[in-house]
């Protein structure tokens, strides 16, 4: 029997932030893993990073010239350190989870650099947040440093970085290749490391890119059956949160287009997954998109909850 290729991206809720929420919450995700494993699914996993790359960032950046063995890293290194970071704990998570189920196979992370284009527009116009939540004073040392900050309502003030699109995946055919030999990959982790092509050398962008986004790529470009989107919440919803709210069943990619029009998803919280379920979806016959809570991803695949996004 073929296998169904998919591309799982998990959220804020398969990570946690610090380090020992992480452990707690990849060994929650791994569970929700093994078990599409165990459904028959070929997976490519994907992850979240903002709060990590802005932790790992102001980290590495807080100490540099204090000491000369201490330098300023870049947002690129740093998204690279947060594949790392987050990559060694899910992998070994997930290989764990397996091994109790008895099932044998390698979970690896693939170091993935994901080309941008260096016209993108977000390059004038950053709007992705990064990083824990500052007060005013935090927030206007950060501009001080040339850093661009937003007001969160409600939380206080964040960093900003520009979210480029990816375009393209260097390392694809090291995620193709483990994949063929049916072994578990995870790849783009916090939306790959984003990169400007310059000839033959690959310069780190001063950017994260969407995971939503790059998880729509990765899916595309291993030709996938599934994209599965493993976030906070069961399903989507149209007026989300208001009297009004009504969770759907299933959404096609006609209706996603009007509801996006009509401003029913957050920006940088929904909206990239409905972006990223409808370009994947409309990019042959046969895909389908599911939108649920991490715990229910079966259940979701089996049509027992969750958001179903399809081409029509
Ligand atoms: N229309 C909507 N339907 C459901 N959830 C929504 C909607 N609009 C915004 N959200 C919010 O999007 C969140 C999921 O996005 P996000 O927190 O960025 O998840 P992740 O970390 O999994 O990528 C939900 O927890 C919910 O608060
Ligand atoms: N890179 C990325 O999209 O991370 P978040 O999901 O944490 O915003």
């Amino acid at each position: 029997m073929n296998k169904k290729k998919a591309v799982v991206a998990l959220g804020h809720k398969a990570l946690g932030i610090t380090l020992p929420e992480q452990k707690i919450a990849a060994h929650e995700a791994a569970a929700s893993i093994a078990d599409l494993i165990e459904d028959g699914y070929q997976l490519v996993i994907s992850h979240s990073n903002a709060p990590q790359v802005g932790m790992i960032h102001t980290a590495m950046n807080e100490f540099a010239g204090r000491h000369p063995e201490f330098t300023a890293a870049p947002m690129s290194v740093c998204s690279a350190m947060s594949q790392g970071y987050i990559g060694y704990d899910l992998q070994n998570s997930i290989r764990e989870e397996l091994l109790n189920r008895g099932i044998y196979k390698t979970v690896s992370t693939v170091l993935t650099q994901v080309k941008v284009d260096p016209y993108d527009e977000a390059f004038y116009n950053p709007e992705k947040k990064v990083g824990r939540y500052m007060d005013q004073e935090e927030a206007e040392l950060e501009e001080k440093k040339g850093n661009y900050v937003t007001e969160v309502p409600d939380k206080g003030y964040q960093r900003i970085v520009a979210a480029p699109k990816p375009r393209d995946i260097i390392e694809i055919d090291a995620i193709k290749a483990l994949l063929d030999a049916g072994q578990v990959v995870i790849a783009a982790g916090g939306g790959g490391i984003p990169v400007l092509a310059q000839r033959h050398h690959l310069k780190g962008a001063s950017a994260v890119i969407e995971k939503d986004a790059v998880c729509a790529l990765t899916a595309e470009l291993i030709d996938a059956d599934e994209l599965i989107i493993l976030t906070a919440v069961e399903k989507v919803a149209l007026n989300y949160g208001k009297e009004n709210e009504q969770w759907l069943d299933v959404m096609t990619t006609t209706e996603a287009r009007k509801y996006m029009e009509e401003g029913h998803f957050a920006a940088g919280s929904m909206l990239p997954k409905i972006e990223a379920a409808v370009e994947f979806v409309e990019g042959r016959e046969g895909r389908s998109a599911l939108i649920t809570i991490l715990e229910k991803a079966v259940d979701g695949l089996n049509g027992k909850t969750g958001t179903r996004i399809v081409k029509g």
